[in-house]
């Protein structure tokens, strides 16, 4: 996937502005890290062409900002920030729902099939006949990544998917979402708050501020003490543990972001 010259705003208001990245290749897992309202989740509805966006978002040779919104989506799955309340469907059926939307599957013996791999894969199979209204936060979570996930999309748009989940579960959903990206070939995006978590579990970071993309690299590369001081006001060190993932230690609040 390969994204130039993309702007994304609100009425007046624009957030991203003429933004260019270095493309995506498929079974890569990249982290979009960032302070708040840097634009992270506008971002990210952008790329899943829920908001309105000029400039080119390329999958192969289509410009995905040409296609209509179900073409769209058959294309880019996107898990949102905050998920829907009350809805009177159990784990399962939901899953067999965004199955028939997505790729057209009724509750067919593959679609059936799909929903209870996807659910074991996540570890929440004891969850399928559940009712959504009835799950926990963290649990509510699991059942829309899970959905997101079965729909198999060419590109994976994760929007803080761990936010509400405990430490085992965060990582889990992480090494899940890594395995299944690599076997399928998915270029997935996910929001993080959780800066250790993005080093341990993504080869790539961008690590956006609202003046705009303030590094996109590999770990090692994006998360620098200066990155961390311009883009989070935080004095922190940055080093690699014994088994080479980067760990950030934070000493201090500066408070002389550079926005
Ligand atoms: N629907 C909207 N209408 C107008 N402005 C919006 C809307 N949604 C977000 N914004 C503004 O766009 C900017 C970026 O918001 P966004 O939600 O993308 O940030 P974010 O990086 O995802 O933040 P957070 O980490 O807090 O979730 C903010 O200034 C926000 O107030």
């Amino acid at each position: 996937m390969k994204v130039s010259g993309l702007s994304i705003g609100y009425a007046r208001r624009p957030v991203i502005k003429d933004l260019t990245l270095a493309p995506f290749k498929p079974g890569t897992l990249t982290a979009l890290v960032g302070p708040n309202a840097a634009g992270k989740s506008t971002l990210l509805r952008g790329l899943a062409g829920l908001q309105r966006a000029s400039g080119e978002i390329h999958l192969g040779d289509t410009n995905l900002l040409r296609l209509s919104l179900p073409e769209y989506s058959r294309h880019v799955g996107y898990m949102p920030q905050s998920l829907p309340q009350r809805v009177a469907l159990t784990v399962y059926e939901a899953m067999l729902s965004a199955l028939r939307t997505s790729q057209g599957l009724t509750s067919s013996t593959e679609a059936r099939q799909i929903a209870m791999t996807t659910l074991e894969r996540l570890g929440i199979a004891d969850l399928a006949m559940r009712g959504l209204d009835e799950l926990s936060g963290g649990q509510r979570q699991l059942a829309s990544l899970a959905q997101a996930i079965a729909r198999k999309p060419a590109v994976l748009l994760l929007d803080e998917p761990t936010s509400a989940l405990d430490l085992a579960h965060q990582h889990r959903v992480m090494s899940a979402v890594q395995e299944l990206g690599v076997e399928r070939g998915t270029i997935t995006i996910v929001v993080l708050h959780d800066i250790a978590l993005a080093c341990r579990w993504c080869e790539r970071i961008l690590v956006l501020s609202p003046r705009g993309l303030a590094a996109d690299a590999a770990p090692s590369k994006a998360i620098t003490p200066e990155t961390l001081a311009s883009v989070y006001g935080i004095e922190a060190r940055v080093e690699r543990c014994s088994r080479g993932f980067v760990q950030v230690m934070v000493d201090g609040i500066v408070c002389d972001r550079d926005f």
